[in-house]
């Protein structure tokens, strides 16, 4: 894919506090790119920057090779969404989604094409004489993005558009929102703190705290490989275990050593070690790799958590098989279940 938008070295600091510390970020052509991370980590900053609602304290933004850090919001290729929709109340559906078009002066026939097909994108055919009072909030969040969508931007900013939204309309939204990027085929810069709704949508998942990019990667790379505790905290349930890196293909931790898949930390390195609660299975003693005693059962609906205390440490097991609290089992899983992380500190 070829790279529309570089953030190259990003800071940006409000009175004297640094809330961007020195983002790289290429953006491609066609890409579904999300930025994820907790409150207050600075994924609204970026977006401003890239919108150009606000200004780096250093660094530039390229877009199409081109330095446009200092260009004014209106003449960038972008279009934002906002969570609050931001529509003007006192006008139909049809005016809302017109707007920008009858200010760049546009034929009223060629208004009326776009407008219709634009409404149709996004599921809202026969809408256009509504008020906006008139729809439900899934509607007027659809219009919001209709209205971004008919300036034809090459890029949309979408800063949590589905925040507002109960749970069920929010499952269904992200649905859309996908599909509707792969329809009209231009880039989405999609924000959220919600790692269920990044893993669903995303091409690439950017995960940040604190001002910093911690991952980059598709959701399956950010899921399985995650780089560091931080991440592997934030996306999904986790047992996170000290542990050496003994050498490739093996490490240690719980008192034994384990092969593992991965290669090329030093050998005697101290490490985090992740191994995922749907990965580990309880079987019978003497079958499994680690000793333990189940200490707790919590029915979750699709599954059993487990906990089962070992010698070092409680690990946190998720499968449909019922066990039973006391009882003394072992826990086991494959080499490539094992995934080994740089060590960093306690987040
Ligand atoms: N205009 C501003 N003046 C001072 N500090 C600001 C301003 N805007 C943002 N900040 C601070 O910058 C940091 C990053 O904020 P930002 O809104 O980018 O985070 P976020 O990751 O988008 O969080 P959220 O998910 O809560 O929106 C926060 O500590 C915030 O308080």
């Amino acid at each position: 894919m070829k790279k529309l938008i570089e953030l190259d070295n990003l800071t940006k600091e409000y009175n004297g506090q640094v809330v961007l510390k020195g983002i790289h970020l290429d953006i491609h052509e066609n890409e579904f790119m999300t930025l994820l991370g907790p409150s207050g980590c600075g994924k609204t900053t970026t977006l401003r920057i890239v919108a150009g609602f606000e200004e780096a304290s250093s660094g530039e933004v390229l877009f199409d090779g081109i330095d446009i850090s200092t260009l004014p919001p209106y003449k960038r290729e972008v279009n934002t969404v906002f969570q609050k929709y931001a529509l003007f109340p006192h006008m139909n559906v049809f005016d809302n989604i017109a707007f920008g078009l009858k200010i760049k002066k546009m034929e009223k026939d060629v208004i009326e094409q776009k407008v219709l097909r634009i409404l149709s994108l996004v599921g809202l055919e026969g809408f256009e004489k509504r008020n906006i009072s008139q729809l439900s909030g899934g509607q007027q969040q659809r219009v919001a993005i209709a209205r971004a969508l008919v300036n034809e931007p090459k890029v949309l900013l979408l800063d949590e558009p589905l925040g507002a939204l109960d749970l069920k309309l929010r499952k269904t939204m992200q649905i859309e929102l996908k599909n509707i990027q792969k329809e009209v085929g231009i880039t989405f810069v999609y924000v959220t703190h919600d790692q269920e709704e990044a893993l669903t949508m995303s091409d690439t998942i950017v995960v940040m705290n604190d001002g910093a990019i911690q991952q980059i990667g598709t959701p399956t790379d950010i899921y399985n490989e995650p780089e560091n505790r931080f991440v592997a905290q934030f996306i999904g349930e986790s047992n996170i275990v000290e542990g050496i890196f003994v050498k490739d293909f093996l490490v240690e931790f719980d008192g034994q050593q384990f092969v593992c898949v991965d290669k090329g930390f030093d050998e005697g390195q101290e490490v985090d070690i992740v191994l995922r609660p749907e990965d580990l299975d309880i079987v019978e003693v003497g079958q499994g790799k680690i000793e333990g005693v189940v200490s707790s059962i919590i029915f979750k609906g699709v599954h059993y958590e487990i906990m089962v205390e070992t010698s070092e440490r409680m690990y946190k097991v998720h499968t449909t098989d019922m066990s039973e609290i006391g009882k003394k089992v072992n826990l086991d899983f494959w080499p490539e279940d094992i995934h080994v992380m740089e060590k960093m500190g306690t987040y």
